[in-house]
């Protein structure tokens, strides 16, 4: 391995299992000295079956039963105690790539492909977890063996050995240069296989769309292209790895013919006895596994390599919303929220807001109206830190929100979205979403004020139905029924309501607006308006145009103002 290999980059995550592999390799030391011994035996055996000694013969198959129970237990040892390591290690790695995950801003994911993230999270770690069980389990092993194996043929011969060992430097460089082919072929077949694995979530998540545009005929033949290309790919990896068994085997036939031609001259120049012959092709053989195990486990490691690269790219991925690392605790707040001299651009050079202000009272409600695109969600979205604004500040109760630690900050601002997304598990686990203990009594208490108690009663399980991918479906109401009970359980200072644009039944509508009104009481909202009943109702309605606030009164006195509002009111609302 290079020194620029990203599996050095590995080693820290060794170090916690440090006991575990030092024990193992004792184990692997007892079990690599049982080969030479092995050779000895069959040697000498095969010298006294020669001369007929049959006491003698049983003396050693009594030796060779206690050899082989030695053996047998330090194997034991070596396999479960390095399989424990390198399964620790693998689970180590998966659990902090999805840490480091966790703690990406949002816009990382909004241009990820979360087919490739998972599959990353999954094959390609697996991948690597069986790099490191192998490494351990037979790369090591193999080469000890190899190595204590050669020593004693060389204690045997060394002519023998150095002409057995010619063809060895010209196996290396083979060997070497096909790992090289592999890797790029291996890299190639991983980014066909995670495209594949992308594609495949794009098309199943817009399913609705898929079928509204009758496209079925031209995902599948997307579908197929990409599955080609990957068959491909991988068919190219697997050329590769067969011309290098070929030619890797083809050499070491030819290497025990040229041993039996030169150990023949060794015995008629008296070097060598013919039990010591004996034993040194039983060493021969011996090497024969190590080798082919080194040279798959080879091929292995650089395929192995590609995907350790791509999850140690994960890991350098730092995320643009940072918390400084003297960040404290913001208290409990009253919900004063000010904007001062807000840029913020997701590309440079498209500016969303441009030196905006605002500044909401504690228990004020604002409805934000304005063109699609004008940038509502972006100035709700930057008061949790989903995004950071390139200039000024946004303070809650005067800290500046950069100050505070995330979740803190976070635990204080209510989100109901305008798509609810429910997770599977229990009704009862999603209205206490992200609490691993949760009191039952407030869930339900939550679920009342958010007219959704009811409903959740009638279910076979009450609470504790499953919903999401394989239970309950439920409909839109219930659904946003559910995302205020979440927000009622968290009960923050602040909330950010992005009212959903497809109506719903009357009755339904009013479930949820009654729930809206018990959960915004006293809170400082925010929201984005798209029903006339919530603008005429907030406290103040501001227009967002140009990234900036054109506008800001009450319904009527915009109304009355004739201008932006009136036509924006004309247009929706009436
Ligand atoms: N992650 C993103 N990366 C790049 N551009 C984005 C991103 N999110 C939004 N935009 C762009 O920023 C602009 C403002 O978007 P935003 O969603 O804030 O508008 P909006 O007023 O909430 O619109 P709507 O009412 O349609 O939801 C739009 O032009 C949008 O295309």
């Amino acid at each position: 391995m290079k020194q620029s290999s990203s599996y050095w980059q590995l080693l820290p995550f060794f170090r916690p299992h440090w006991q575990t592999i030092a024990k193992a390799l004792a184990c692997t030391l007892g079990f690599t000295a049982f080969w030479p011994l092995l050779a000895w035996l069959v040697g000498e055996i095969a010298g006294y079956i020669g001369q007929g000694d049959v006491n003698a013969i049983a003396q050693f198959a009594g030796l060779a039963a206690i050899i082989f129970l030695v053996r047998g237990t330090v194997q034991y040892g070596q396999d479960t105690l390095m399989a424990s390591a390198a399964l620790a290690i693998a689970l180590d790695l998966r659990k902090q790539v999805y840490t480091h995950l966790h703690q990406l801003s949002v816009g990382y994911f909004e241009t990820a492909k979360t087919g490739d993230l998972s599959y990353r999270l999954t094959e390609e770690i697996d991948r690597v977890g069986e790099v490191i069980y192998k490494f351990f389990h037979q790369f090591t092993p193999c080469i000890l063996q190899l190595i204590v194996v050669l020593g004693y043929m060389i204690y045997i011969n060394w002519q023998l050995t150095l002409g057995t060992l010619i063809v060895a430097p010209l196996m290396a460089v083979l060997i070497g240069w096909f790992g090289e082919k592999l890797l790029t072929f291996s890299r190639h077949s991983q980014t066909r296989t995670s495209n594949l694995a992308s594609l495949l979530t794009e098309v199943f998540n817009g399913i609705r769309l898929v079928q509204a545009f009758s496209a079925q005929d031209y995902e599948i033949s997307r579908f197929t292209l990409e599955s080609e290309y990957n068959r491909r790919a991988k068919f190219r990896a697997e050329q590769i790895k067969a011309i290098q068994f070929v030619v890797v085997g083809f050499l070491e036939a030819m290497s025990i013919v040229f041993l039996f031609l030169l150990g023949g001259w060794q015995i008629s120049q008296n070097n060598l006895t013919g039990t010591e012959f004996i034993s040194y092709v039983t060493a021969v053989a011996l090497l024969i596994d190590p080798i082919a195990l080194t040279t798959s486990n080879y091929s292995e490691f650089k395929q192995g390599e590609a995907s350790c690269d791509r999850l140690f790219e994960l890991l350098a991925i730092q995320s643009t919303v940072r918390e400084r690392s003297d960040a404290t605790i913001l208290p409990v707040v009253k919900g004063k929220v000010e904007y001062q001299n807000i840029n913020f651009a997701y590309l440079p050079e498209k500016p969303i807001l441009n030196h905006l202000n605002l500044t909401v009272k504690p228990g004020e409600m604002v409805a934000l109206v304005g063109a699609s695109g004008a940038g509502k969600t972006t100035l709700v979205n930057l008061l949790p830190r989903f995004y950071d604004p390139q200039l000024g500040q946004i303070l809650i109760d005067g800290v500046n929100i950069r100050e505070v630690t995330l979740s803190s900050l976070r635990k204080q601002i209510g989100i109901v979205p305008q798509e609810v997304i429910l997770f599977s598990g229990t009704v009862a686990q999603n209205i206490a979403f992200g609490q691993i203990y949760y009191d039952l009594k407030e869930v339900k208490t939550a679920a009342e004020i958010a007219n959704v108690h009811q409903f959740i009663s009638q279910l076979p399980e009450g609470y504790q139905t499953l919903v999401g991918e394989r239970g309950v479906n439920l409909s839109g109401g219930q659904r946003q029924r559910i995302a205020i009970a979440r927000a009622v359980l968290l009960n923050p200072r602040i909330l950010i309501l992005d009212e959903a644009t497809s109506a719903l039944d009357s009755e339904s509508e009013a479930l949820v607006q009654e729930a809206l009104e018990r959960l915004m009481k006293n809170k400082t909202v925010f929201v984005i308006a798209h029903r006339l009943a919530t603008v005429r109702r907030a406290n103040r309605i501001l227009v967002i145009e140009g990234g900036q606030i054109v506008e800001s009164g009450t319904h009527n006195q915009l109304l009355e103002k004739g201008e932006r509002y009136a036509r924006y009111y004309a247009q929706q609302f009436s």
